[in-house]
């Protein structure tokens, strides 16, 4: 269980990007992190996977820890990478094995041949390939949190298709999962819950069961909370002209 209290976080250039941020998620839930460019999304999640501290380090608990302390249960798959260049996959995944206590080598080695990756060092492989790598790497950890951060960038419509795959076909329903990403279509059907962010807080936090009550798809919640104008750059136009 993820408990998050009254959190705030300011950037060491004294920008606040989070306050008074809380919320708690149950054991197996996944929740969609969303909101426009700059909402405080990735600046989140790091803090949940203990990647950064909140201002006050006791805002964040999970299972009655702090995230630092369950170093080793997070899997935290971003864009940027969690891999070291000069790895090949498999010897990625030795270090990962030495690592992890959990650590599932078999299925590492399965969703490698199943994404086709070729023993070559990381840093001489496409963008698409290397996402493959974290997501084989992060999913093999067998981690009871998983923290996801744009884990469509960069991979084509098969991929996307594979990956959401391959993370439905290994989930035992125990795992606790944030995600976050604009390819809003691809995780209508997956996530349990949707917390929208905005001017550096929560402005909404639906369960998907409520929406679709609502008779809405998260899409159209986004257009509601963001107030996105269509032709909002003609809008602009006129009014500079
Ligand atoms: N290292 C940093 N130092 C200072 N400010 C930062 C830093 N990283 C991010 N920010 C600022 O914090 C705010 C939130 O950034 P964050 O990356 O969390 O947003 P996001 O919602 O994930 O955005 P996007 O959808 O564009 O990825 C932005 O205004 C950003 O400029």
């Amino acid at each position: 269980m993820v408990e998050i209290e009254n959190l705030y976080f300011t950037y060491a250039n004294y920008q606040r990007v989070l306050e008074n941020v809380s919320f708690s998620v149950p054991t197996g839930q996944i929740v969609a992190v969303l909101g426009a460019n700059g909402a405080g999304k990735t600046t989140l999640l790091k803090l949940i996977a203990g990647l950064m501290k909140p201002d006050n380090n006791l805002e964040i608990k999970i299972d009655e820890k702090t995230p630092q302390q369950m170093t080793g249960k997070i899997s935290y798959i971003s864009e940027a990478g969690t891999y070291f260049n000069d790895l090949t996959p498999k010897a990625y995944g030795d270090f990962l094995q030495d690592f992890f206590l959990s650590f599932d080598r078999p299925y590492f080695d399965m969703l490698l041949e199943f994404f086709h990756l070729e023993e070559r060092p990381v840093k001489k492989m496409s963008k698409g390939q290397r996402a493959k790598v974290e997501i084989a790497a992060g999913m093999a950890k067998r981690t009871p949190y998983i923290i996801m951060d744009e884990p469509f960038v960069g991979k084509d419509m098969f991929t996307r298709q594979d990956f959401m795959q391959a993370l439905s076909g290994t989930l035992s329903g125990e795992e606790t999962i944030f995600i976050t990403t604009h390819e809003i279509s691809e995780i209508e059907n997956f996530v349990d819950r949707v917390i929208i962010l905005k001017e550096n807080t929560i402005a909404v936090d639906i369960t998907m069961d409520d929406l679709r009550q609502e008779g809405k798809t998260i899409q159209e919640l986004m257009k509601d909370i963001i107030g996105y104008q269509e032709n909002g750059f003609y809008t602009y136009l006129d009014k500079i002209e």
